[in-house]
């Protein structure tokens, strides 16, 4: 249960109607014992009835009529106490599993991009779901059933042991028996269902993936290959769902078994007591009947509670696996600090922790507001490295990168962040209409802001082409764009956030150079008082920038203007005759 203090704290928000709650399922409980009471007391009227005890049928009648009116009464109210029990307590369930998603949910937004090369994305995805539905039942089911069971043990077999002590006894003796063998069975019903849930995610993935590249697989005519692989993944997951079955078909024969063992029990034990007059009224043979077979469901629950409430432990350990993992990029700076966009690279040396790889080896360089920066290099060169560090996706030791001649982490991370424009080289873009994924970079952009911002990054014209223009969806509901359309949405997207410091990283490399030329001059346009960083293979991307670095291999190579650069041996006048060829060509 130590896992499960995690939601103490829930339990407590909500614990004025969790008690309400908990206090209604006792007055539930107890109605529902009216019904046994009531029928034992009918059959002793009639038994006396028959016998000659009572010669009186008026008061036989009204005896009865007492009794039925008592028992539809209880049943209402029993009703009506169990409906507002599942309102009080199955609702507090609910809210603290909104309470909890949304809490490891704004958990994941802080944690840093380390934290998600190391995590799939499945796994991520099954804790916020699977892993908080299964915690939600501690909080809900598994705390109403235990309050039911707990008060119908309490008053019923309190009362049983004082109508008749013995015959309680060989009652209850199964109930022990049926309680275990649930628990053993609910056991191997959760592995059996993990293994099933674990094949069906596997199914989905495969399908999934199937679709998104249905191209390639008939590109490459592999269907049959496909299809056999889907075919092999069904099978394992039918065999598995069968296994399952099996176990599940036990459970109701099984609790039918040890409830039809009390009953005899009862018949059996309470008839000879009755015959040896150690048991004086026949109702209570009847009485007990019904109550062993109302004992019945709240014992199996004993057994099912344990294992939901053992899977909730296991689902919140992982939950706090993810809660406790601090984000390796942490805002140690609480009050804003306003950016102006000088940035300075001084002797900066950068290692990937999980890979090893030194990205970066020794690198200075500066740029200040107003002006463009352009890095050229080989690819894995640590062109986009250079970029991720500026935005703090990844930690430097103090000093070796500055903003404004302040260390990058004594900045606030949200004015360091909310003053950039990042594109990154892969374009990404949601399943949103074109003009809110535009918007994303500026929420409240009015509709104007947004095609101006799509002008500069001569996106419009291909977006009023579309039928529905800026409304047009995009992604998995919608259409597909190209590559380059896709580079210069996102392009806008960084524009019409008109921030301090543009980077754009390899974001015109699926744009023709015409294209790519003009989406140059607008930046040139808009960055006069920003700083530009531009990533490019291309040297046509390169070239108007006041300052060019040439990466390679982690270390600057080459540094100067386009003219200074043409004109000295090395990689860039050599990729610059190269391109300068392939345009003629
Ligand atoms: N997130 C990461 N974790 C570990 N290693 C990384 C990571 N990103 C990049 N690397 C490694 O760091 C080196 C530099 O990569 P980087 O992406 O900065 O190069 P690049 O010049 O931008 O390449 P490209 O032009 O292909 O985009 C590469 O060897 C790469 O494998």
């Amino acid at each position: 249960m130590k896992e499960l203090k995690h939601l103490n704290k829930y339990l407590l928000k909500y614990r004025g109607r969790l008690l309400l709650g908990m206090f209604i399922t006792i007055i539930a409980t107890v109605f529902k014992l009216v019904v046994p009471m009531k029928v034992g007391d009918s059959v002793d009227v009639v038994r006396k009835k028959v016998n000659g005890e009572i010669t009186d049928m008026a008061f036989v009648e009204t005896e009865l009529l007492k009794n039925i009116l008592l028992i539809l009464g209880a049943t209402l109210l029993t009703a009506l106490f169990t409906f507002i029990m599942r309102q009080t307590i199955i609702i507090v369930s609910r809210k603290i599993e909104f309470d909890l998603k949304n809490e490891i949910f704004q958990h994941y937004q802080k944690l840093s991009l380390g934290f998600y090369k190391q995590n799939r994305t499945g796994d991520l995805m099954n804790r916020i779901s699977e892993d908080v539905s299964k915690v939600r039942m501690y909080v809900g089911p598994a705390i109403m059933y235990s309050t039911t069971t707990i008060t119908l043990f309490v008053v019923v077999i309190s009362y049983m042991f004082y109508t008749a002590p013995i015959l309680t006894l060989y009652a209850i003796a199964p109930l022990p028996v049926l309680s275990i063998a649930v628990y053993r069975l609910s056991i191997t019903i959760h592995k059996r269902s993990t293994i099933v849930q674990q094949y069906l995610s596997k199914l989905t993935t495969f399908t999934q993936e199937s679709f998104s590249g249905i191209a390639v697989i008939k590109a490459y005519g592999i269907e049959p290959r496909t299809n056999n692989e889907f075919v092999a993944l069904s099978e394992g997951s039918k065999d598995k769902n069968i296994d399952l079955a099996k176990v599940q078909a036990l459970f109701f024969p099984l609790m039918v078994l040890l409830i039809g063992v009390s009953n005899i029990l009862v018949i059996y034990i309470g008839g000879s007591r009755y015959i040896s007059g150690q048991i004086q009224d026949f109702g209570t043979i009847v009485e007990f009947l019904i109550y062993v077979n109302m004992l019945t469901w709240p014992v199996a629950i004993v057994g099912w509670v344990t294992s939901m409430i053992q899977q909730a432990e296991a689902s919140q350990k992982r939950i706090n696996e993810f809660l406790s993992t601090e984000p390796a990029i942490a805002n140690t700076v609480l009050e804003a600090t306003p950016i102006k966009g000088k940035i300075a690279f001084n002797n900066l040396t950068f290692t990937y922790d999980d890979t090893n790889i030194t990205a970066l080896k020794n690198i200075s360089f500066k740029v200040n507001p107003g002006e463009t920066l352009a890095i050229i290099g080989n690819t894995g060169s640590g062109k986009s490295t250079i970029l991720e560090l500026i935005g703090r996706l990844y930690d430097v030791p103090e000093g070796q990168l500055t903003v404004d001649q302040t260390s990058i982490t004594q900045l606030n991370l949200d004015s360091l962040r909310s003053s950039i424009g990042y594109v990154p080289q892969d374009a990404f873009l949601f399943s949103d209409s074109i003009k809110n994924n535009i918007r994303f970079g500026k929420e409240e952009a009015s509709e104007e802001e947004v095609i101006a911002a799509a002008k500069k990054a001569s996106v419009h014209k291909n977006i009023i082409g579309f039928s529905k223009g800026y409304e047009t969806i995009l992604g998995e509901r919608g259409i597909t764009l190209s590559g380059g359309q896709k580079q210069r949405v996102s392009i806008a997207r960084a524009i019409i956030k008109d921030p301090k410091i543009l980077l754009f990283d390899d974001c015109l490399s699926a744009v023709d150079t015409e294209t790519e030329e003009e989406i140059i001059q607008n930046i040139h346009k808009i960055s006069a008082n920003k700083t530009t960083i531009i990533v490019s293979h291309r040297i046509s991307s390169a070239k108007n920038a006041d300052k060019i670095i040439v990466l390679d291999d982690g270390k600057i190579i080459q540094q100067g203007t386009h003219n200074e650069l043409v004109n000295t041996e090395g990689y860039y006048k050599e990729l610059y005759s190269k391109q300068l060829l392939e345009k003629e060509m």
